[in-house]
């Protein structure tokens, strides 16, 4: 067997310290820079980043975790799952960006969507899902993986070709009907993974690792004997060594499974999972190399290396050092590059992170305390040891009197003080609106100027006055824009906001916020989650200023527009010295403060969105009744302090809300407006078959493409959710926020959207 890496990681973030990635690809999306410069300077970027993990003292470094927009596309690619709609694109890159982003191209008569994009697990990554045709025909073009290993080869590096694993690829797939399991496509698949590990292991590789996080979910009989079928036929590759990678979640009731497999290596996340440590070293043969996956690919705090220690040395009273690996617990795609942007951070919280490029040293560390003992580390350990006791005794992390305030909280914090029936009529009462009143999400285009403008603020070259008038020219025009057209219920637009998370992270104490700190969330799209390090409270209003002068602006009333708690909590990086459900109650009691304000500032319907509820979800099923529990009361808590002629509104997109139907119901808002577009009514009639009572707006139409919706196809959508939902109840408004989409586009589809309602009227 070739030798094993003591130390390694699962994946690098591929965006650059600079965001060199988005830049690049965004650039050829513009035509400013041809396809030879993309293709330059990614491989300048794919360099730059294996050389980096190999001065900081990795000796193995994965390969084909680059991806120009998503990796499970490259799969898609990969096998030639490329949908009969995409032939109308010039094969290679255009094809490509056209399944990631759809391509419309009048003047070649082209007008093809994008493939369906969904959540990585429970992270804020974005996947494109492969659709496979019933008679999908499967070819390999496996170009960019031995490309991308040549190129790592040709620098002298050892590299490890990273593969999404069979039966993870074929799970995360869909068939393009929906329906029936995208398992029984496996024996067509292995044969192309099988031919692709030969290429492999002759271009050089010496291990292949397979990316099976499925693996540590709840699956059921069908898909653990498509693992044995799958690892067996993989087997018989001769000179190929195989790392399975699990990851998200503990093997649990898989260990057997795993172990049974005949592989070389099996990699455990031991962060999300510490105690499945003990049942693998007894279950899992002692051929089979261990990988320990010790250092949080999901988070942005220092390791406490001494507890890493404690489970390398279990594992190394039962295993020979050379059968160990020290890992990331998952890839480091969900953190950002490096802390070496950070200039504005203070010295005290700086030294309690590591990002991508710190987490690799704490690795190497690791391996270094297995294989030379630990005092051949000993500055670092102490370092680490100081770091972590400095975080653990600092003032600045506990605030008492949000501690007691949470402990305080009485039972009647978490409801109305009325149900919804009571609640609705005082709400009709007041505000008096139509039969199917017309609503959006909140934000509206964030231009280039917007951006700019915020940028020239915070480098001070306009003054907080200039950018306040900026804001509000902007905040005015959108309000009378949509006054005029007919909307019911206005937003201000969301135009102050450089993210829905991160501008209350900026605003709320116990949340620090970085420079640099980019992470990928779709495509060329980052997000820079906060970090929150200590007790969380509001020290002033937020919204109250900004929403009253959104009021100002028309007669018609404008939502007051807040992120709700466990969004805050999923999209932030969260402190790890206390329980997630912890955290969430202190948001919560921030956001309730701003609800009220809002309320007593004149701004009495409120939109508290919550489109990560789902996303948070454990991923095993185990782990549902308890996070539920504390989700959902958490968005009670934060929205139950007002009248109830106030109306609360909550909205959720992109993701599979079925599953988690009754704890919805349990957030008992007044409105829900959900993102329904791309669904085949199935969450319509969830909501009838629960016998949902408050009001709905399921999206009339998707806001990721640029296509205008016209009013036939909604008013027919419409007619549709008439079937489930009565007239009473319903809204019309789009699938999620307008930020990412042009004026023009937005201008003719709300118009369209407007008419909707206008004719629908005139029926009804
Ligand atoms: C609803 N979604 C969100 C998720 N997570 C969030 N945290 N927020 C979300 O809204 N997850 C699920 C989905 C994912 N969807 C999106 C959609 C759009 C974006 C996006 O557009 N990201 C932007 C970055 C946004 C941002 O913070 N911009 C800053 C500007 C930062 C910057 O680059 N400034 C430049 C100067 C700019 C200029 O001069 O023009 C600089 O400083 O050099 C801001 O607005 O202030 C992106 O471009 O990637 C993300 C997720
Ligand atoms: N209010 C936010 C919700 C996005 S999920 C927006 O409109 O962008
Ligand atoms: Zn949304």
């Amino acid at each position: 067997m070739s030798s094993v890496p003591a130390a390694t990681i699962l994946g690098f973030p591929r965006m650059g310290s600079n965001r060199q990635l988005k830049k690049a690809v965004e650039a050829f999306w513009a035509s400013k820079i041809s396809e030879s410069e993309l293709l330059d300077r990614t491989k300048q970027l794919r360099k730059e980043h294996w050389e980096l993990q190999a001065s900081l003292g990795l000796k193995q470094v994965p390969v084909g975790d680059f991806s120009f927009y998503d990796h499970m596309l490259d799969h898609a690619v990969l096998f030639g799952i490329v949908p009969e709609r995409y032939n109308v694109t010039k094969p290679g890159l255009e094809c490509y960006f056209a399944m990631a982003r759809g391509l419309q191209a009048p003047d070649r008569g082209i007008d093809v969507p994008s493939l369906e994009m969904v959540k990585w697990f429970d992270t804020n990554y974005h996947y494109m899902v492969p659709q496979i045709a019933e008679n999908q025909t499967f070819a390999l073009d496996s170009t960019k993986i031995i490309d991308e290993l040549r190129e790592a080869l040709a620098l002298g590096l050892d590299a490890r070709p990273v593969v999404v694993g069979p039966v993870t690829f074929l799970k995360l797939s869909k068939t393009a009907s929906g329906a029936g399991s995208t398992l029984s496509y496996l024996p067509q698949i292995l044969p192309l993974y099988v031919e692709l590990i030969k290429q492999l292991v002759a271009e050089g590789a010496k291990w292949v690792q397979l990316d099976e996080p499925v693996l540590a979910l709840d699956i059921d009989a069908e898909t653990q004997e498509a693992y044995r079928t799958a690892y067996a036929e993989l087997a018989k590759i001769s000179g190929a060594q195989y790392l399975v990678a699990t990851y998200f979640a503990g093997l649990e009731d898989n260990l057997e499974l795993a172990a049974s497999l005949p592989i070389q290596a099996l990699h455990l996340d031991l962060v999300r999972n510490p105690e499945q440590l003990e049942g693998a070293l007894k279950a899992v043969p002692e051929s089979v190399v261990l990988s320990l996956g010790v250092i949080n690919g999901r988070n942005i705090w220092k390791a406490d290396l001494s507890k890493g220690l404690e489970l390398i040395n279990t594992a190394a009273k039962a295993r020979p050092a050379d059968k160990l690996i020290i890992n990331s617990s998952c890839s480091l795609l969900h953190t950002p590059h490096s802390l070496d942007a950070e200039t504005e951070l203070d010295a005290e919280l700086k030294n309690w992170l590591a990002f991508s490029t710190e987490k690799i040293a704490e690795i190497v560390v690791l391996s270094r305390a297995l294989h030379e003992g630990v005092d051949a580390v000993k500055a670092e350990l102490d370092a680490n040891a100081a770091a972590i006791q400095s975080r653990r005794t600092s003032d600045r992390v506990s605030n008492p009197a949000v501690k007691s305030r949470v402990v305080s909280l009485k039972e009647s914090d978490f409801s109305r003080n009325n149900e919804f029936s009571v609640r609705q009529a005082a709400q009709h009462d007041k505000y008096k609106l139509p039969l199917f009143p017309t609503t959006t999400i909140g934000s509206f285009p964030q231009t280039s100027d917007i951006r700019r403008n915020r940028a020239r603020f915070r480098k001070s070259e306009i003054t907080a006055e200039q950018y306040q008038e900026y804001l509000e020219t902007a905040t005015r025009e959108c309000i009378e824009w949509q006054d005029n057209i007919g909307i019911d219920v206005l937003v201000h637009g969301e135009f102050e906001r450089n993210d829905m998370v991160e501008f209350f992270g900026e605003n709320l104490s116990g949340f620090a916020f970085t420079r640099n700190g980019w992470v990928q969330s779709y495509g060329s799209r980052c997000v820079k989650p906060p970090v929150i390090y200590g007790d969380v409270s509001r020290t002033r209003p937020i919204t109250v200023e900004t929403a009253k002068f959104a009021q100002t602006c028309s007669p018609k009333p404008v939502k007051g527009m807040l992120t709700g708690p466990v969004t805050i909590l999923q999209w932030s990086f969260v402190r790890d010295d206390q329980p997630r459900s912890e955290t969430c109650k202190q948001i919560a009691l921030a956001i309730r403060d701003e609800v009220v304000d809002l309320e007593t500032a004149g701004t009495t319907i409120i939109q508290v969105d919550e489109p990560a509820i789902r996303e948070g979800l454990p991923l095993r099923k185990s782990g549902w009744d308890d996070y539920l529990e504390w989700s959902v009361d958490s968005f009670r808590l934060a929205t139950a302090g007002v009248v109830d002629s106030t109306q609360i509104h909550t909205h959720m997109c992109y993701s599979e809300f079925n599953t988690i139907f009754p704890a919805i119901q349990r957030m008992d808002a007044d409105v829900i407006t959900i993102e329904n577009a791309k669904s085949d009514l199935k969450l319509l009639h969830a909501f009838e078959h629960h016998g949902y009572k408050a009001e709905i707006g399921p999206g009339l139409y998707d806001i990721h493409s640029p296509r205008v919706p016209s009013v036939q196809e909604m008013k027919e959508r419409v007619r549709k959710m008439l079937n489930y939902l009565s007239p009473q109840l319903l809204w019309i408004n789009p699938d999620c926020g307008l930020k990412t989409r042009g004026w023009e586009e937005v201008r003719s589809s709300l118009t369209n959207l407007v008419e909707v309602a206008r004719e629908l009227r005139k029926e009804y």
